[in-house]
């Protein structure tokens, strides 16, 4: 698929929202450039003693604000283009949900299945070195989180690394997506699932657009098609699932499967933990191959695997009428053409799952703060943490100690302090971006990305040039 130019696809975007803009060809372009591009190769001693050279990348797309911010990915399909691509991605995006941070972004390239669990520890922490020694990671300077094909565990051998190298008080911070016990924070797990959620239940509920689709509003009784059952795809299935929406088909790198009776999603994970697939699953139908669904009949089609997926072989095809772009750039330039003129509603990834860095951001200030979040203290004033210990004592087979009690009451409040906080930013920031559409008559796509180019365009205006 890199014949798409992923960087070159979202500066087509970029360029397109431009011409909405105030801003003069020199700013635009210092907006769009990569500041800072560090591909670092490194070799390593495998299992069996033998030695291979692994290549990664760092790219940090703008430093019109500090850290920098973006995931590191596992995956094959790792390389400079994709990594500039999605480190302009998370500048747009940090923007669009008023995170304060630039965009970064970071891969490694390898399939990650092909090696054990001490090789890419081994990977993990001499990536984590080497963008320490470059200067390419730091609370203040460039922060990674999980993305493809990482998560909590792979954060904390960075955070560790980090700390080995630096005494730093706020060495917490230098990483978000950690597990809890390492200043990790409830809710960032699920956050960019349960964002992308929030997202499309904010574009369900406009009477009007969902008029035009010839759809009633609101995400119950709606169906759904996702693909990929990872880290954001399965939250963001979950979330659809409890709101009302009815789970129609699922792709999985082995195939996908299509029931227009509904797929039951924690039946589905528990089939394919024990099979290794999810082919043969209860009544479903199998399609012919991993992208088959894309195509199959259903209200909202949610893309949460990798980029490129909806491209110019199935555009022309899609029957959703609304798309919800959870992965990064799923949709290539020529296909959303093609999706625009169908009509279908596009909520684009620069927003939709924004909601991993919103709650890396709640993460990253409790690191840098030294506090618990929670109102907690005041709740045990009120007696009225008595509630929710109620709640977990009734749904246990076991008894608690008052301190072990306090903890988990502490967990709830936390984790409903972030949830909140996502809950808000997603439904403002769509607010903000339909505002923007209706106003110069775009797509929401050119609507996001206008919103950014305004933020850090009036950053750069106001920082002036040095020298
Ligand atoms: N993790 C985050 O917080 C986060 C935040 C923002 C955006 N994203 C984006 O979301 C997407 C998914 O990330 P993730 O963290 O869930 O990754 P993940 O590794 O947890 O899950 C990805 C899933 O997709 C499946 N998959 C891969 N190729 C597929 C294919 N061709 N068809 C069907 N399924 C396929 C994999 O088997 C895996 O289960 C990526 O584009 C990532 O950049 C992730």
């Amino acid at each position: 698929m890199s014949e798409y130019k992923f960087f070159k696809q979202v500066n087509r975007a970029f360029d397109e929202a431009a011409k909405h803009s105030r801003f003069k060809r020199g700013l635009l372009d210092q907006i769009k450039i990569c500041n800072n591009i560090y591909h670092i190769t490194f070799p390593l001693e495998r299992d069996d003693g033998t030695i291979e050279v692994i290549h990664g990348w760092r790219v940090e797309h703008s430093h019109h604000k500090l850290p920098t911010k973006g995931g590191i990915r596992f995956s094959m399909t790792v390389n400079e283009d994709e990594t500039m691509a999605l480190a302009a991605l998370m500048t747009y995006k940090c923007a669009v949900v008023d995170v304060p941070f630039g965009g970064a972004k970071g891969g490694i390239k390898i399939d990650r299945t092909n090696y054990s669990d001490r090789e890419i520890e081994r990977i993990t922490r001499r990536y984590a070195y080497e963008l320490i020694k470059k200067g390419f990671l730091g609370p203040g300077t460039d922060v990674p989180a999980p993305d493809y094909g990482t998560g909590a565990r792979e954060m904390g051998w960075v955070l560790d690394t980090y700390r080995q190298l630096k005494s730093d008080l706020n060495a917490e911070a230098c990483v978000t997506g950690k597990p809890i016990p390492q200043g990790g924070v409830r809710g960032r797990t699920e956050a960019t699932g349960r964002g992308v959620y929030f997202g499309i239940r904010q574009a369900c509920s406009n009477a009007g657009d969902m008029k035009e689709l010839g759809l009633e509003p609101g995400i119950e009784g709606k169906t759904f098609v996702i693909q990929g059952l990872g880290n954001v795809g399965y939250h963001a299935a979950k979330y659809m699932t409890e709101g009302g929406a009815t789970m129609v088909g699922v792709a999985e790198i082995e195939g996908s499967i299509y029931d227009p009776d509904g797929i039951d999603l924690e039946k589905l994970m528990a089939y394919r933990e024990e099979t290794g697939s999810i082919m043969g699953f209860e009544d479903s139908r199998a399609l012919e191959n991993n992208t088959a669904v894309l195509e199959a009949e259903c209200d909202i089609l949610i893309p949460a695997a990798l980029e490129n997926q909806i491209n110019e072989s199935n555009a022309a095809n899609i029957k959703a009428k609304i798309l919800g772009e959870a992965a990064n750039g799923p949709t290539t330039a020529s296909a959303h053409e093609t999706l625009k003129e169908k009509g279908v509603l596009i909520i684009p990834d620069n927003y939709l799952n924004a909601g991993g860095v919103t709650v890396s951001y709640f993460e990253w200030l409790k690191n840098l703060s030294h506090v618990r979040f929670g109102r907690m203290e005041k709740r045990f004033e009120e007696g009225s943490y008595r509630k929710i210990l109620n709640v977990i004592e009734n749904s246990s087979d076991r008894s608690f100690t008052e301190e072990e009690l306090k903890e988990l009451a502490h967990g709830a409040d936390e984790y409903d302090l972030v949830d909140s906080g996502l809950e808000e930013t997603m439904i403002n920031s769509y607010d903000q971006l339909s505002e923007l559409r209706k106003k110069h008559d775009i797509d929401l796509r050119t609507a996001a990305f206008l919103n950014a180019i305004e933020k850090v365009g009036v950053m750069y205006e106001q920082m002036g040039i040095f020298p």
